[in-house]
């Protein structure tokens, strides 16, 4: 009987975007203990519980299935989580929370501008100064993976909780690993990212536990989350374009040679016609229903489009069983 119980970012960058996510989604998150409580529900939904954490302990709290659902960023992900593959599921990416981890270097390096040079200038720092090239960075597993990918041995890390950009500068390290936007704070920093340096492009998404207990009580609740979810982001890509024909099998027909159409509602008259039309097309495909005779089309934005199959659910229930 087991509850659903979902990670969502207590502050920090991720935080407002992931309420405004779920208000998309028609789920309000709700805070029954006040601000300061950590534990928190979905409005209508009394078989899921939200534990508000910080971005880096959900991706924990995911590997350790002490909850079901988290949200995220992928650099976290791949930091904390020695084998993400077996022990989490990526169910849907979010489209906010962008950012590279990144090798930076010195702008005054003016040789190195690839990690080949890099390791060329590690093998040299290690012979000339009689001790290894040191890197500043929180992200010590992504750096010792890509290293070691690029071949690179010849280094030490340097382990930095903040402000790794200015470790250079302050005689910390030689260069940094670090996240980034904007590239405004390297700028500052007079750092340049290697082009071959970006490790990983990350988002926030929405990430399942494989090792967390999916009772059938917590499948169901997943589902619904996920119906909605799905159904949300499925009315974001289409409008609802209606029209009035001289022939409905004939007008259909048309359209649906302009893209992914799909036929909406049959209507008995042979005349009415209501699609799901791709948004970029929505302007080709009024044209051409006015060309079948039509006086006028009318579109509309949905907020939901439900379907029987749930393109998020179905992977995920294929994993964890049920
Ligand atoms: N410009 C950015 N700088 C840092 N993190 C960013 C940026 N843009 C998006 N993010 C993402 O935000 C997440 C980190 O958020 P945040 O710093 O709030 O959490 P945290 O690191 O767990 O918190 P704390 O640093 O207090 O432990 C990461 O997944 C990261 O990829
Ligand atoms: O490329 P940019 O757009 O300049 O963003 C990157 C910077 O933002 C983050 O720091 P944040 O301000 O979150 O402080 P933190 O180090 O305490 O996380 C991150 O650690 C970088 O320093
Ligand atoms: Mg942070």
């Amino acid at each position: 009987m087991s509850k659903l119980i979902i990670a969502i970012p207590s502050k920090g960058r991720l935080q407002e975007n992931t309420h405004e996510f779920f208000g998309r989604a028609g789920l309000k998150v709700v805070q029954p203990g006040g601000a300061r409580n950590y534990r928190g529900a979905i409005k209508g939904l009394s078989d899921v519980e939200i534990a508000f954490l910080s971005a880096s302990e959900i991706a924990r709290a995911l590997a350790d299935g002490t909850v079901h659902f988290g949200i995220t960023g992928l650099d976290l992900v791949h930091e904390n989580i020695t084998a993400p593959e077996s022990s989490v599921h990526i169910v849907t990416p979010l489209g906010f929370g962008s950012a590279d981890v990144v090798v930076a270097v010195p702008k005054a390096w003016i040789d190195v501008e690839t990690m080949a040079d890099l390791s060329d200038v590690a093998s040299d720092f290690r012979n000339r100064h009689g001790r290894r090239l040191r890197v500043a960075t929180k992200y010590v597993t992504l750096t010792r993976a890509f290293f070691a990918r690029h071949g690179i041995a010849d280094y030490r890390i340097v382990e930095s909780a903040g402000a790794t950009e200015g470790a250079p500068a302050a005689g910390s390290a030689e260069l940094i690993v670090d996240i980034t936007t904007t590239g405004a704070t390297l700028q500052a920093n007079n750092l340049k990212i290697l082009p071959d340096g970006v490790i990983l492009k990350s988002q926030a998404n929405l990430v399942a536990s494989l090792g967390a207990d999916w009772s059938q009580t917590a499948l169901a609740a997943a589902r619904a989350i996920l119906d909605r979810v799905a159904a949300e982001e499925a009315a974001r890509d289409v409008r609802l374009v209606k029209a009035v024909v001289d022939d409905r099998t004939q007008a259909l027909r048309s359209v649906s040679q302009i893209g992914a159409l799909q036929r909406f509602s049959d209507t008995p008259d042979g005349h009415h016609v209501s699609v799901l039309c791709p948004k970029d097309v929505v302007a080709d495909c009024a044209q051409l229903l006015i060309e079948e005779g039509a006086e006028t089309v009318t579109v509309e934005t949905l907020d939901y489009v439900f379907s029987r199959e749930n393109r998020l659910f179905a992977p995920l229930k294929e994993k964890v069983g049920g």
